[in-house]
C-alpha cells in the first residue's frame, strides 16, 4: 500500500529539479535552482521531524496513522478539485503548493508511526524481509514504475481524446485521484485491518513525561548508545554519498560529453542497483552479521563513489552508479532491520523520526550543496589533454565524498562490530558460501599449547613423551594428551570411533567427522583450555590438522568445511606450534604393525588414502610455516626429540619466564610474538621432509 502510495512522489521530486533548472542559463544558476527545488521540498523536516517521533512513541500509533491518511486523502484529492472548481490559474497553482507542503508534513508524522510499529507486528527474524518488502517498493521500484506509469498515461490519454484533453483527464490530475484513493484505502485498513498497531492495550494518554523531557531522552538515548549512534551516522553518511551523486550527477554527465539522457540514465542507475541491494543482498551475504553487513555496505557504496569520480567512460558511471545504489540500499536495509529490531518500543518512534529527519536534512544539503559547490565550480576544470579526462570540480567532489563515506564506514563498522576480532574478508567470503566464522572463545592463556601430527607409526606418541619429559625438567607443568579420546566422553567417542572394523556399524565419514569434532569440542573445554589457563605447556598426540588430513583428504569431505567443524568445536583455540612427522605410510604402518596391537579401523585403510592424508599434512605445513615444525621421522629418535625439545624452548622463552606476562584474549588471532623460523639444522630437516614430499 505504502508503495502505491508514493508512487507519484519520486517523479515530481526529479521532474521539478530539472524542470527548475532548465528555466535558467548559466551553470551556477542551474545549480542553485536544482538544488533549490529539492531543499524546498524537504524543508517541513527540519521543522516537523522531532515532534513526529515525540507523536508517535507518545499516542496510538494507530489512530496517528489513520488521521494522517486521512488528511492526505483530503489534501491530494483537493489540488485537482480547486481547478475543477473553477479557480484562477493562480490560485491553483498556490494551493497546489500549499497542499503538497501540508501532505509531506503530514507524512512526516505518518512515517515513523508506522516504522515504529511495524517491529510490533512482525516476529523478530522476518523483520529483514518486510523491510525488503517496502523498501524495495518505495525506492526501486517505485520511482521506476512512476515514470513508467505518467508516461503511459500520458500516452493513452492523448491517443483516446486526440487533440487537447479536458482537464480532468490530465495524466498529472489522475495521478493525483489515485494518490488520494490510495490514502483512502490505507487509512480503512490500518483502521479496521490491522488493530494490532496499537501494540499493548493502546497508549491512548501516553507516558507522564513532558514532550520536551521525551524530546531531550530520545536524542541522548541515541547518542549514548553505541549501535544506535553507530546506525544513525552510517545511515546519515549513505544518503549523504547518494544526495551527492544526486547533485553533482548533472555536471558530471557533462564532464563525460554526455547528454540529458546520460544524467536519467545514470539517475535511474541509483535506483537500478537500490532495487538490487535490497532485494538480492540477503540473498548473497545469508549468515553474514547485519551489523558488519552494514558498515561493508557503507564501505562499498563510498568506494562506488570513487568509481564514480574516476569514471572516463558512461559505461563505467553507470556501473559506480548502480554500486552505490546497491550498496546504499543494503546499508538502508540493514539499518532499518537492526533499528527495528533492537531498539525498544518505548523510543522506537523517535529514534525513526531522527533517521527520517536527518536523512532527509542530509539529501538535502548534499543534493543542494553540491549541485552549488559544482555549479559555481564547473566553469574551472583542468583538461588532461592526452587522456581526454577533465578534472572537475564534480570529480573532487564525488574524490571527497567518496573517502569521506569510506571513513564514515570504517567507523560505523568499529562502533558496532559483534564479531571482534574474526577476520573480515574470510568471514564475508564464508558467509557468502552459508558458512560464517565464529567468534573465537576469549580466555586468558598463558600456557604454550603444542601440537604433534602425522600418519600412523610416525612416532608421535615417542615424541610426545620425550617432549613432556625434557619440559618438565625445566620445571614447567606439562599437560600430556591426545585426540580422540583424552576424556571420559572421549574414550567412548574413541570406541565408536576405532573399533568395529567396517561395515554397516563403521561411522559414514559425516558421523566421522562429527565424532572426532565432539571429541575435540569436549577436549579443548575441559582439558586443553583449563590447562592453558594455569600457565601449563599443553602437549597433544594429534588435533585439528588430523580431521583436515584423514576426514578432508582421506575421506575426501570439503577441506574447508571440516575445517570451520573444528573451528567451531574449538572455539577458534590454535596451537602455537605443530611438530609434524612426516612419515611415508609404508614405513609408518610397518612401525605400527610392529607395535604387535591389532590394526584399527583407520589404519586398515588403503594405502592411496594414507598418501593423501601425508600430503595433506604437509600442505598444511606448507601454508603456515611459521606454526610448523617438520621433521623427517625416519630420522632417529633422539635427533627428533632433540629438535623438538629446541623449538620448544625457544619459544618458552620467547614468552618470558613469568607465564604471568602472556596473558591474552584468544582466538583466530596470532600469537602475540610468533615463533620465530627454525634456524641452522632444524631448517634443513625441515626443508628435507617438505621436499621429500613434493
Ligand atoms: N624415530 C623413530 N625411528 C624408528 N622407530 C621409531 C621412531 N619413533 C618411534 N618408533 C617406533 O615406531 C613405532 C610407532 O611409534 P609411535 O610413537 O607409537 O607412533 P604413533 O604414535 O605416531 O603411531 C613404535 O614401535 C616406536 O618404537
Ligand atoms: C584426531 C583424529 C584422529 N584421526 C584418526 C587417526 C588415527 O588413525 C586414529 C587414532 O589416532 P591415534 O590415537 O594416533 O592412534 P595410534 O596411536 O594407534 O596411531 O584416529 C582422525 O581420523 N581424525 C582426527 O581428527
Amino acid at each position: 500500500m505504502l508503495g502505491v502510495a508514493s508512487l507519484g512522489d519520486w517523479l515530481g521530486l526529479l521532474a521539478t529539479s530539472v524542470f527548475a533548472a532548465t528555466q535558467v542559463e548559466s551553470d551556477a544558476a542551474k545549480g542553485l535552482a536544482f538544488g533549490g527545488v529539492i531543499a524546498v521540498r524537504l524543508l517541513p523536516a527540519l521543522v516537523l521531524g522531532p515532534i513526529a517521533g515525540i507523536l508517535a512513541d507518545r499516542f496510538d500509533r494507530r489512530y496517528t496513522m489513520v488521521i494522517c491518511d486521512l488528511l492526505r486523502f483530503v489534501l491530494f484529492a483537493s489540488i485537482p478539485l480547486v481547478a475543477l472548481l473553477g479557480a484562477s490559474g493562480g490560485v491553483t497553482v498556490t494551493w497546489a503548493a500549499v497542499a503538497t507542503f501540508l501532505i509531506e508534513a503530514v507524512t512526516l508524522i505518518w512515517i515513523p508511526a508506522k516504522e515504529a510499529a511495524v517491529p510490533n507486528l512482525i516476529p523478530r527474524a522476518r523483520l529483514e524481509v518486510s523491510n525488503q518488502l517496502t523498501l524495495i517498493t518505495t525506492y526501486g521500484i517505485t520511482p521506476v514504475l512512476a515514470a513508467a506509469v505518467l508516461a503511459a498515461l500520458d500516452r493513452t490519454v492523448r491517443g483516446i481524446s486526440s487533440g487537447e484533453p479536458p482537464a480532468w483527464v490530465e495524466p498529472a490530475q489522475l495521478a493525483l485521484y489515485f494518490n488520494s484513493l490510495s490514502r483512502l484505502a490505507t487509512a480503512l485498513v490500518v483502521f479496521f485491518g490491522i488493530k494490532e498497531i496499537s501494540g499493548r492495550g493502546g497508549r491512548p494518554d501516553g507516558p507522564g513525561q513532558s514532550v520536551m523531557k521525551q524530546f531531550v531522552e530520545g536524542w541522548r538515548f541515541i547518542g549514548k548508545t553505541p549501535l544506535v549512534r553507530g546506525l544513525v551516522l552510517g545511515i546519515f553518511g549513505a544518503f549523504a554519498g547518494g544526495g551527492i551523486v544526486i547533485g553533482t550527477a548533472r555536471f558530471f554527465t557533462n564532464s563525460l560529453s554526455a547528454g540529458d539522457a546520460a544524467f536519467y540514465l545514470l539517475f535511474g542507475s541509483i535506483f537500478v542497483g537500490l532495487a538490487i541491494g535490497i532485494g538480492l543482498g540477503p540473498m548473497v551475504i545469508r549468515e553474514l552479521s547485519r551489523r558488519r553487513w552494514f558498515g561493508m555496505s557503507i564501505v562499498l557504496a563510498s568506494a562506488s563513489v570513487l568509481l564514480l569520480a574516476a569514471a572516463i567512460h558512461l559505461s563505467m558511471a553507470i556501473l559506480g552508479a548502480i554500486l552505490v545504489g546497491a550498496g546504499a540500499g543494503m546499508a538502508f536495509l540493514a539499518g532499518t532491520t537492526l533499528l527495528g529490531g533492537e531498539i525498544a518500543d518505548e523510543v522506537r518512534g523517535r529514534v525513526f523520526a531522527v533517521v527520517q529527519t536527518g536523512t532527509r536534512i542530509v539529501l538535502m544539503l548534499a543534493i543542494s550543496l553540491s549541485s552549488l559547490l559544482v555549479g559555481v565550480g564547473g566553469s574551472r576544470e583542468l583538461r588532461i589533454a592526452d587522456l581526454g579526462i577533465s578534472i572537475s570540480s564534480t570529480r573532487l567532489l564525488l574524490l571527497a565524498a567518496g573517502v569521506f563515506g569510506i571513513f564514515a564506514g570504517i567507523s560505523a563498522f568499529r562502533q558496532m562490530d559483534d564479531k571482534p576480532g574474526v577476520p573480515v574478508l574470510p568471514d564475508l567470503w564464508g558467509s557468502v558460501r552459508g558458512r560464517p566464522l565464529s567468534v573465537g572463545e576469549s580466555f586468558a592463556r598463558s600456557g604454550l599449547f603444542v601440537v604433534f601430527e602425522g600418519g600412523e607409526g610416525a612416532g608421535k606418541s615417542t615424541q610426545v613423551n620425550r617432549l613432556a619429559a625434557a619440559v618438565g625438567e625445566q620445571g614447567h607443568e606439562v599437560v600430556v594428551t591426545r585426540e580422540p579420546g583424552a576424556t571420559d566422553i572421549g574414550v567412548r567417542i574413541r570406541t565408536l570411533l576405532l573399533s568395529d572394523g567396517s561395515g554397516p556399524s563403521a561411522p559414514s565419514p559425516r558421523a566421522e567427522a562429527l565424532l572426532y569434532a565432539a571429541d575435540r569440542a569436549h577436549h579443548v573445554a575441559t582439558v586443553v583450555r583449563p590447562a592453558l589457563a594455569r600457565g601449563a605447556v599443553v602437549v597433544s598426540d594429534r588435533y585439528v590438522d588430523s580431521s583436515l588430513a584423514y576426514q578432508g583428504a582421506g575421506r575426501t569431505l570439503p577441506v574447508d568445511e571440516v575445517s570451520w567443524l573444528s573451528s567451531w568445536a574449538t572455539g577458534g583455540l590454535k596451537p602455537d606450534l605443530v611438530v609434524l612427522l612426516d612419515v611415508d605410510p609404508a614405513v609408518g604402518l610397518a612401525r605400527a604393525a610392529g607395535r604387535g596391537t591389532a590394526a584399527d579401523r583407520l589404519e586398515s585403510e588403503s594405502v592411496a588414502f594414507h598418501e593423501r592424508v601425508r600430503y595433506a599434512f604437509l600442505d598444511l605445513a606448507a601454508a603456515d610455516p611459521k606454526r610448523y615444525l617438520v621433521l623427517d621421522a625416519a630420522l632417529p629418535a633422539d635427533d627428533i626429540a632433540r629438535a623438538v625439545a629446541a623449538r620448544v624452548t625457544e619459544l618458552l622463552a620467547g614468552h618470558g619466564t613469568d607465564p604471568g606476562d602472556r596473558t591474552r584474549a584468544d582466538g583466530e588471532t596470532e600469537p602475540v610474538r610468533p615463533p620465530k623460523p627454525p634456524q641452522d639444522d632444524r631448517m634443513s630437516m625441515a626443508d628435507n621432509a617438505v621436499e621429500a614430499g613434493r
